[in-house]
């Protein structure tokens, strides 16, 4: 360990471009491996993302049915009078072939009975004839209608052997429906990478203490990220806090590794004495892939990659470590950043970062030394084409308040020529 007095004095890592990160961490999200599962048809789907073209065993609909509550009738039997000659009910078919004059009441998605060629709408016609207990002996049509009205076709929306889900697609609501329409029972998905999150720091006391000892501070990371990767779709495992301790972080680093592919920890990744996050990866023999990122908050946001072997593995796998920094508004946005495109890369989503749209701000705001990812919640105004943006006060990195209601993450340029965004002006965000 580095005595203080002969520590380093400067940092040895190059603050990168946020593009260049981008480029590492797309670089990493294909190197490391995606993992596949079969998965039965049920909630346990959502979220999940196919791997391959699931297809369609039947047409749909199977047979003719009624788009309309009505009549099926021949169209163009040149009679506007039809005998009533039975009933066709969604779930209940009529079992009969129509003939010239006749037709037989119908429901929506009531199979048309052979022999019909159309559907009359119930409002289009009368009922001129009425048989024994008020039951309906003729109507009559007060609309011409011509072959195929009001009719699906077997095959018109889907033919067997059609793509109904194609491989990339994120499983939803819509996607969970087809599958049931269809009788699918099991889906090949890409399988959700197992992530860990860890905090570590000296200082940390758990969330639930009453009294926090002078120095200390609620452990409010962990909790956070765990709810985050949660919110966003992905099984985390909470591994819990950890002391700044070289080898304590070493045994945990290790521990966690065996066992997920990719690890948050936050804190300990600057300039500080008990900052050994780095040199403990590094110790783990891995790479860091960077060590300071030109942004803010998350200047020094760190990425390490490895070859660790999981439990039952034959083959060591590439995993992950992001070292986030310890204050509460880096590692959130760091978290967004980096750690969630990563862990959608590796679920198989297509769309690995937030949407960008462009805002209007309601106020002026400084530029920084650094690119700036600010936090700020939308306002819809009637007359705006653009949704308005509230910062969400102050963004130094260690205002956990700043995320509270957060909507998006503008994206300022650091200053240059100019040194302010001025309200009013249109900026790029992130949705979140
Ligand atoms: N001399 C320098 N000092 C600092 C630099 C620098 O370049 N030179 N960078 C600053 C920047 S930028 C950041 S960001 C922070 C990040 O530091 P660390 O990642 O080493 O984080 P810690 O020192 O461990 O903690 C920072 C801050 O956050 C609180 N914290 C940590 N963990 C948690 C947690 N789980 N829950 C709630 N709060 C947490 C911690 O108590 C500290 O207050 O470094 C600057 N310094
Ligand atoms: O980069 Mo740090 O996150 O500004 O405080």
């Amino acid at each position: 360990m580095t005595a203080p007095a002969l520590r380093d004095r400067a940092s040895k890592y190059t603050a990168i471009s946020m593009k260049e990160a981008e480029e590492i961490m797309k670089t990493i999200g294909t190197k490391m491996t995606k993992q596949f599962e079969t998965v039965a048809v049920d909630l346990s789907l959502l979220g999940k993302v196919v791997a391959q073209v699931v297809k369609s065993s039947e047409n749909m609909p199977p047979t003719r049915v009624s788009t309309k509550d009505g009549y099926a009738v021949i169209a163009n039997d040149g009679k506007s009078t039809k005998t009533v000659i039975g009933v066709s009910l969604a779930g209940s078919v009529f079992d009969g072939v129509l003939q010239a004059g006749q037709c037989v009441r119908i429901s929506t998605g009531g199979v048309v009975p052979e022999g019909a060629t159309a559907v009359v709408m119930v409002e289009h016609t009368i009922c001129s004839k009425l048989a024994e207990g008020d039951e309906e002996d003729e109507i009559e049509l007060l609309e011409h209608v011509s072959d195929g009205t009001n009719i699906r076709e077997p095959g018109s929306e889907v033919r067997q052997g059609d793509i109904i889900v194609r491989a990339g697609s994120k499983i939803g609501s819509a996607e969970l429906g087809i599958l049931n329409a269809f009788g699918i029972k099991e889906v090949h998905v890409f399988k959700k990478p197992s992530v860990t999150i860890i905090s570590t720091g000296n200082e940390l006391v758990a969330p639930s203490t009453e009294h926090v000892p002078m120095g200390m501070v609620r452990d409010s990371n962990g909790p956070q990220l765990v709810a985050l990767f949660k919110e966003y779709g992905f099984d985390v495992i909470d591994g819990g806090r950890v002391s700044d301790d070289f080898e304590c972080i070493k045994d945990k680093l290790s521990e966690c590794l065996e066992s997920s592919d990719v690890i948050v920890t936050t804190g300990g990744v600057s300039m500080g004495e008990k900052d050994n996050l780095k040199e403990v990866l590094k110790k783990l023999g891995m790479e860091i892939q960077f060590g300071r990122v030109m942004m803010k908050p998350g200047l020094p946001c760190t990425v390490a990659t490895g070859r660790v072997k999981n439990g039952g593995e034959i083959e060591p796998s590439l995993k992950t470590v992001l070292a986030l920094p310890g204050n509460p508004a880096s590692a959130w946005v760091c978290s967004h950043l980096f750690a969630l495109p990563l862990l959608r890369k590796l679920s198989g989503y297509q769309r690995t970062h937030h949407t960008q749209i462009k805002v209007r701000l309601a106020e002026t705001i400084r530029l920084g030394d650094r690119p700036e990812y600010v936090r700020a919640y939308l306002e819809d105004l009637e007359d705006e084409d653009f949704p308005i943006a509230h910062v969400t006060g102050n963004q130094i990195s260690s205002n956990i308040g700043s995320l509270v209601g957060a909507q998006v993450l503008l994206v300022l340029p650091m200053k240059q020529d100019n040194d302010v965004v001025r309200k009013n002006e249109l900026v790029k965000a992130m949705l979140l």
